[in-house]
C-alpha cells in the first residue's frame, strides 16, 4: 500500500468542497456519471479501431447500486478504467487547465466560491460534498493489474492493487450521515432522470426493496434485489428538434458542460445531402476562466456515427469560437480520423464552414439582453474573427458592438448608420485605452457641437489592431477622427485666411516646442478646450505602426501635430502676450495639458508641475 499527498491545490478544493455551503450536492452524480460516460466512449472508440481491443460482446453501461444497509452509493463502468499512475495523475493532481482556473479564482468567501462551483464544476471532487470516504477501484483496459484508490478528503490518499475482474472503474462512496436522502431510490432516479437523461448508455439503478407476498396472515415480506434502468440513454443531439423541448436541451448542457448554469443561446442542426451530420452547439452566459489561456479546453466533441472521436481538438471550430460548447456528429468521417486528416479533410472542413456560419448567424438573432450579455462576454474574441476569418467578416461585423458618444451600452454599425448622415456614409471612430479620457477628448469637441456620434474603442490593444482592417461597413467608410479633419462649416479660404492671421504665433510656439512637436496648426476642430494633439497620420511611421503591434512590439513613436483653438481666450491673449518667459511656460503647457487630455503624458512632469504653478501666482 503507498500513501500519497494530495497536491496542495487539490488539498484546498477538498477543504472548499467538505465545507462549502453548496446548496446543489445531487450534482456529484451527474459529474460521476459524466466521467463514466466519457470513459466508456472513449474504450467504444478503441474498440472499433484497434485490433488488440475487439469485444464483440461488450456494450457500455453504468450502474449505480444503493445500499441503505452500509450506507453506501457505489457508481460502476465498464469504460476504459485507470492504471495506478492514471489514478495519481487524474485523481490526485490537477491537470486541467479549467480546474486550474477555478482554483485561480478562488476568493476565500466560502459563499462566492460556492457559487463557482457552481459554474466549473469540479468534476470528481464534488462526491466530497456528500462523502468522507471514496475508495475508486479501476482496472485500465489491456492491462493485468487492477488498482484502488482511496482518500478520506482530507489531504492523503492511499493507492493499492487489488483484483478486478475486467476494465473499468467502480467509485464506491460511503455517504455521510446526513446525506441519506440518496439512497431513496426515487431521490436518485429522479437526479439521474434531470441530469443524465440523454447520456448515451444505460444508467441501470440497483436498490432493495421488499415485497409482499400472500395476504393477510400468510403474508411474508421479504427483501428483494431490482434493477431498472434510468435514463433514456439516447444521444439527445440524434433526436430530433420536435421532440426536444427547451428544458431537455438545457439539462444536456448542464452535463456537458459540468455546471449549474444555463446557456445563452443553442442550435441544432441535422444536414442532410453530399455530407451527413448533426450538430448540437450552446453558447455559454459566462465567457469560459480559460478563454485567454493558451492552453484552453477546446469545448466541442467530435463524434463519428455517435462514437465519440475527441474532445481535445481546437480545430474543430475556428479558435476565435472557442468559447462555444457542444457536439459534431459526422455520419462520413472514417472512425479512425487521426488528427492530421482532421485538419486537412474536405468533410471536416465542410462540417467546420457550415458551423461557423450558423453559429454566427445564431448569435446575430440575440435581442435585448441577450444580445448585450453576448457583447459584454465575447466583443473581445468577435474583433479576433474579424481579423482572422475573412469569409465571415460580414456576420461578425453584424454583431460587434462599440461604445459610442451618443448612447449609453453599446451600439452596432447598423444602430450606428441608423443615426447616421447617409449622404456622406462615413463612420468615426477614436481609439484608446480608458473610456473617460476617450469620452472627454477635445478632439471630439467639434463632433459633439456637430450633433455627430463618434464609435468610443477602448479596448485599445485590440481595436487599434482590427478596425484599421475593417475599413468599410456595407458602403460606410470607417474613418478615426485623429487623422482627418473635423467637421465644420468654414470654407477653406476661410480656414487658410485664420492660419494667416496667427502664423506668427503658430511659428513662435513651433520655435519654443522644437522637435517635440512636428508641427503647430490653427485648429477647427475645438471649442472649449485651446489646444489637442493629434498624431500625424501622414508619417511613414504612422502606416507602420499596426504592423508592429501585430509583431507584438511596443508602438513607435508617431510624430505629434499640436492644434490651437483661435477663438479660446487663451490663445487670444497669448497672441498679444510681450513676456517671453511666460509666453515659453504657456505654449509648454498648451502641449502637456492636451496631451493628457488624450491619456498621454508630459515629457517632464515636474516641469510642467512648476509651470503650471508659475502662471496660477501670476494669475492671482
Ligand atoms: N470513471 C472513470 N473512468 C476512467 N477515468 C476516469 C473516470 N473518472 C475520472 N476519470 C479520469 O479522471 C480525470 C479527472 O476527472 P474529473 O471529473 O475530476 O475531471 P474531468 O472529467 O476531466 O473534467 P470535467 O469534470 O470538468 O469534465 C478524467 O479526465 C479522467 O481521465
Amino acid at each position: 500500500m503507498a500513501k500519497h499527498q494530495f497536491q496542495t491545490e487539490i488539498g484546498q478544493l477538498l477543504q472548499l468542497m467538505t465545507h462549502s455551503l453548496y446548496s446543489n450536492k445531487e450534482i456529484f452524480l451527474r459529474e460521476l456519471i459524466s466521467n463514466a460516460s466519457d470513459a466508456i466512449d472513449k474504450f467504444n472508440y478503441l474498440r472499433l479501431t484497434d485490433e488488440n481491443f475487439k469485444e464483440n460482446e461488450w456494450s457500455g453501461k453504468i450502474f449505480v447500486k444503493l445500499d441503505k444497509e452500509d450506507n453506501s452509493l457505489t457508481i460502476g463502468d465498464n469504460g476504459i478504467g485507470m492504471n495506478e499512475e492514471d489514478l495519481m495523475n487524474h485523481l490526485g493532481t490537477i491537470a486541467k487547465s479549467g480546474t486550474k482556473a477555478f482554483m485561480e479564482s478562488l476568493t476565500g468567501d466560502a459563499k462566492k466560491d460556492s457559487n463557482l462551483i457552481g459554474q466549473f464544476g469540479v468534476g470528481f471532487y464534488s462526491v466530497f460534498m456528500v462523502s468522507d470516504k471514496v475508495d475508486v477501484i479501476s482496472k485500465k483496459a489491456g492491462e493485468e493489474q487492477a488498482y484502488m484508490f482511496s482518500t478520506d478528503g482530507k489531504g492523503e490518499y492511499e493507492t493499492k492493487p487489488v483484483t478486478k475482474e475486467s476494465h473499468g472503474t467502480i467509485i464506491y462512496i460511503k455517504l455521510k450521515e446526513d446525506e441519506k436522502e440518496f439512497l431513496d431510490k426515487w431521490r436518485t432516479e429522479g437526479v439521474i432522470k434531470k441530469y443524465s437523461n440523454h447520456i448515451a448508455y444505460p444508467i441501470m439503478l440497483n436498490y432493495d426493496t421488499e415485497e409482499t407476498e400472500g395476504e393477510g396472515e400468510d403474508a411474508v415480506t421479504k427483501k428483494v434485489q431490482k434493477s431498472e434502468q434510468a435514463n433514456a440513454a439516447t444521444a439527445l443531439w440524434t433526436l430530433s428538434k420536435s421532440e426536444l423541448k427547451k428544458e431537455d436541451y438545457i439539462e444536456f448542457y448542464k452535463t456537458l458542460n459540468h455546471g449549474d448554469a444555463e446557456p445563452l443561446t443553442y442550435l441544432h442542426n441535422k444536414v442532410e445531402g453530399a455530407n451527413e451530420f448533426t450538430t448540437l452547439f450552446y453558447i455559454p452566459k459566462k465567457a469560459p476562466m480559460d478563454m485567454y489561456r493558451a492552453d484552453y479546453q477546446p469545448g466541442v466533441k467530435l463524434y463519428v456515427k455517435r462514437v465519440f472521436i475527441t474532445d481535445d481538438e481546437k480545430e474543430l471550430l475556428p479558435p476565435y469560437l472557442r468559447f462555444v460548447r457542444g457536439i459534431i456528429d459526422s455520419e462520413d468521417l472514417p472512425l479512425n480520423v487521426s488528427r492530421e486528416l482532421l485538419q486537412e479533410n474536405r468533410v471536416m472542413a465542410n462540417i467546420k464552414q457550415s458551423s461557423v456560419k450558423k453559429i454566427l448567424q445564431s448569435i446575430k438573432k440575440l435581442e435585448g439582453e441577450d444580445a448585450e450579455i453576448f457583447a459584454k462576454e465575447y466583443n473581445r474574441v468577435i474583433k479576433e474573427g474579424i481579423f482572422t476569418d475573412y469569409t465571415n467578416k460580414e456576420l461578425l461585423l453584424d454583431i460587434v458592438r462599440y461604445k459610442s458618444s451618443n448612447e449609453e451600452g453599446l451600439v452596432s454599425f447598423d444602430d450606428y448608420i441608423r443615426r447616421g448622415n447617409s449622404e456622406k456614409k462615413e463612420i468615426y471612430y477614436i481609439i484608446g485605452e480608458n473610456e473617460k479620457v476617450l469620452r472627454s477628448s477635445p478632439l471630439l469637441e467639434a463632433y459633439k457641437k456637430a450633433d455627430i456620434e463618434v464609435l468610443i474603442l477602448d479596448d485599445k490593444e485590440v481595436d487599434e489592431i482590427v478596425t484599421p482592417m475593417i475599413g468599410q461597413y456595407k458602403e460606410w467608410t470607417l474613418k478615426d477622427i485623429t487623422t482627418i479633419d473635423a467637421p465644420d462649416s468654414k470654407s477653406e479660404e476661410e480656414k487658410e485666411e485664420i492660419s494667416k492671421a496667427f502664423k506668427v504665433l503658430t511659428d513662435k510656439i513651433k520655435e519654443v516646442l522644437g522637435d517635440e512637436v512636428k508641427e503647430v496648426k490653427i485648429s477647427t476642430r475645438l471649442t472649449s478646450s485651446p489646444s489637442c494633439v493629434l498624431k500625424d497620420s501622414s508619417d511613414p511611421m504612422a502606416s507602420m505602426a499596426h504592423m508592429f503591434v501585430q509583431m507584438g512590439q511596443e508602438m513607435p513613436e508617431i510624430p505629434l501635430i499640436l492644434e490651437i483653438n483661435p477663438d479660446h481666450e487663451m490663445i487670444k491673449k497669448l497672441d498679444t502676450l510681450s513676456n517671453d518667459a511666460l509666453f515659453a511656460d504657456m505654449s509648454w503647457i498648451l502641449l502637456d495639458s492636451a496631451k493628457l487630455a488624450e491619456g498621454m503624458e508630459p515629457k517632464d512632469k515636474g516641469a510642467f508641475a512648476s509651470r503650471i504653478a508659475t502662471v496660477a501666482t501670476k494669475a492671482l
